[in-house]
């Protein structure tokens, strides 16, 4: 499997972008004109550059307006092509992409621009190089790879191919499975980019909105397929043009476009079984069963603050594990861990040091951990392991957002023994009577928002699951866009992201003081929410106090009997529907930087995550800051 990616579509200068693309992994790379012009290089100082790098240039591009010019514009196409031609040979790249003509005086016609295509191939033959032909989604006469083929078909040219890019089939809705005759040596390159789906303007859409393959909504897997069938087996190349990543970090988008390219290419390799297909070897997509725990580090002197606060919320401090300063807490069937070994020089303890108080880990439970760890590995993760003492499990693990830890569990007896085997009981029972907290619905992860597609991409590589839609929620310092992961078919694991643009969100604001920590919150469920605000209460638990106003409109809204909004609104109870089910909603106050709980009963098959009530939420927390943005105490 050939990777490559054009130079477009990384941030930074042209030296950084070439280091960037070369240790995510890629073997070539397509050397985007403005990046080249706008270098102080030479052609061949840029080769050399290349090559250090251990990469090939796949590609030179663009060259625009070529086919179908009236004279004497079609002269000077030509002799500007033969300028390209030789800065090619510099370069040591053999191909160029011509995309087709966007130009008001280009003349249409098949025929002319087969006839064009022949007469530059000779040219180019002359000079060793080939030509791709490429149809832009908005061409003035060729705006459809079908068209474009055909012009090939006729140039008749053995230096004269076509580039298929997978954004102008599938913006334009055209069926890739046209693709599927096309013979395998005639395409040249194969140009990948996904995009979210909008209703625009398609040069627009194209150039600030493209984003790598499984960051988008368009079928690329179905396009990819239809390539795979020809026999093609050169360079897969991203070709992305975002005005977010224009902006944003080079090592991250060239791993992240990476990751992309071997994540497609695995699915290719799963729903074509009979091509063969040089993909890496990896376990499928791993199946989420649920959380198994979340493990916080805090100092000592915290650590009664949190424990306290687990304890307002029924847990009960079960067990301490046998070598370490970590001690279990339980409700239901959750797990939270407080790990306070800030002495040593722990991954725990170097987190408090840059994020205070933070869940810093989480467990997934999984059918295989040893295939799950294989299956993050292959997709580009780090992993991350510690040292044991003896007796203790090692946990495979890797690295996530924020970077935080992510375990991975299953039944296999060294794992699923860890919480007898490693921690010893403490009969504490009295004092915890729960408040019939079952299990953990959800976990909530703030990230900057130019960072949400990356770990969107990391989540759904790795795990067998769906993305919601992406939801606006207004906080008045700003915009936080939120979606959620979650299993499939079923969602027993369920994950959402909310990305801040600004710190003056209160999403913003934890990110910034807590300096990129990533857990906001932990949403655990009960099945019956009155009984648990009444336990909650009696155990001393304060409730995010939610406005009046919000009531008011809620019955309204929903058409609420007066006695169902008063119970909801005395028990700070915020409330959804959707067509099948309903939801209801506790929130704690905030600990530490903007930590917060919230509880959660979902009655019937209610698939959301109370989105409209967040404004209200947030409305609320920022109520209990002082004007500096620190809790009220
Ligand atoms: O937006 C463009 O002009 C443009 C140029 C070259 C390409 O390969 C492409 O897909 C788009
Ligand atoms: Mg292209």
């Amino acid at each position: 499997m050939k990777t490559s990616i054009a130079t477009v579509s990384i941030s930074g200068e042209f030296p950084e972008k070439l280091a960037a693309i070369a240790k995510a992994g890629f073997t070539g790379v397509e050397i985007f004109e403005n990046d080249f012009l706008t270098y102080d290089a030479s052609p061949r100082e840029v080769a050399r550059m290349a090559a250090d790098h251990g990469l090939d240039i796949t590609l030179f591009q663009p060259f625009r307006d070529f086919e179908g010019m009236p004279e004497p514009h079609r002269a000077r196409a030509f002799d500007r092509a033969q300028r390209k031609f030789d800065i090619m040979g510099e370069l040591g790249t053999d191909l160029i992409l011509i995309c087709s003509n966007v130009s008001p005086i280009s003349l249409g016609g098949i025929d002319r621009a087969a006839a064009d295509f022949h007469e530059l191939g000779e040219l180019a033959a002359r000079h060793g190089v080939r030509v791709g032909y490429e149809a832009l989604a908005w061409g003035r006469h060729v705006s459809d790879h079908r068209d474009a083929w055909e012009v090939v078909r006729r140039a008749d040219h053995a230096n004269v191919g076509i580039i298929l890019d997978s954004f102008h089939t599938l913006s334009r809705k055209i069926d890739p499975n046209s693709i599927r005759s096309i013979p395998g040596d005639k395409i040249f390159i194969v140009q990948l980019a996904d995009a979210p789906l909008f209703d625009m303007d398609l040069l627009y859409w194209s150039r600030h909105f493209r984003n790598m393959p499984g960051e988008g909504d368009l079928p690329v897997v179905d396009f990819m397929r239809a390539v795979a069938a020809t026999g093609y087996n050169g360079p897969l190349s991203l070709e992305i043009f975002n005005d977010q990543f224009r902006g944003g970090s080079a090592r991250a988008l060239a791993e992240d476009g990476h990751r992309s390219l071997v994540y497609i290419m695995d699915q290719v390799r799963r729903l074509e079984p009979d091509i063969a297909i040089t993909a890496p070897d990896m376990p499928d997509r791993i199946h989420a069963q649920g959380v198994e725990f979340v493990e916080f580090t805090t100092a000592a002197e915290d650590k009664d603050d949190l424990g306290a606060l687990l304890s307002t919320l029924g847990f009960s401090r079960s067990a301490r594990h046998r070598n370490r300063d970590v001690d279990l807490y339980t409700q239901g069937d959750i797990r939270i861990v407080i790990n306070t070994d800030t002495e040593s020089d722990s991954f725990a303890s170097a987190s408090y040091s840059v994020h205070g108080t933070n869940a810093y880990a989480f467990g997934i439970k999984v059918e295989n951990a040893a295939d799950a760890l294989k299956r993050a590995a292959a997709l580009g993760a780090p992993t991350f392991a510690e040292p044991r003492q003896p007796g203790e499990a090692a946990v495979p693990a890797i690295q996530g957002v924020g970077n935080g830890v992510v375990y991975f569990l299953d039944d296999t007896p060294a794992l699923s023994g860890i919480w007898d085997n490693e921690f010893v009981a403490i009969d504490e029972k009295s004092e915890a009577a729960g408040a019939g907290l079952t299990r953990i619905d959800h976990l909530a992860q703030t990230t900057r928002y130019d960072e949400m597609l990356t770990w969107l991409l990391f989540y759904t590589s790795i795990f067998s699951t769906r993305r919601t839609p992406m939801v606006d929620v207004v906080d008045p310092g700003g915009l936080v866009r939120s979606q959620a992961i979650e299993s499939v078919p079923e969602p027993a694991f369920r994950l959402t992201m909310n990305g801040a643009d600004s710190r003056k969100t209160f999403a913003g604001k934890f990110l910034a003081e807590g300096f990129g920590t990533s857990i906001q919150h932990i949403a655990l469920a009960t099945d019956d929410i009155f009984a648990t605000a009444k336990q909650l209460e009696a155990r001393g638990f304060q409730a995010l106090p939610i406005s009046r106003n919000y009531y008011d409109d809620l019955e309204a809204r929903f058409g609420l009997e007066p006695e169902f909004s008063d119970a909801l609104r005395e028990a700070s109870i915020l409330y959804d529907r959707d067509d099948n089910g309903e939801y209801f909603q506790i929130y704690s106050r905030t600990f530490g930087e903007g930590f917060f709980f919230e509880v959660v009963e979902r009655r019937g098959a209610y698939a959301g995550y109370g989105a409209l009530n967040a404004p209200f939420r947030i409305a609320a927390q920022r109520r209990l800051l002082r004007p500096d943005g620190m809790p009220k105490s």
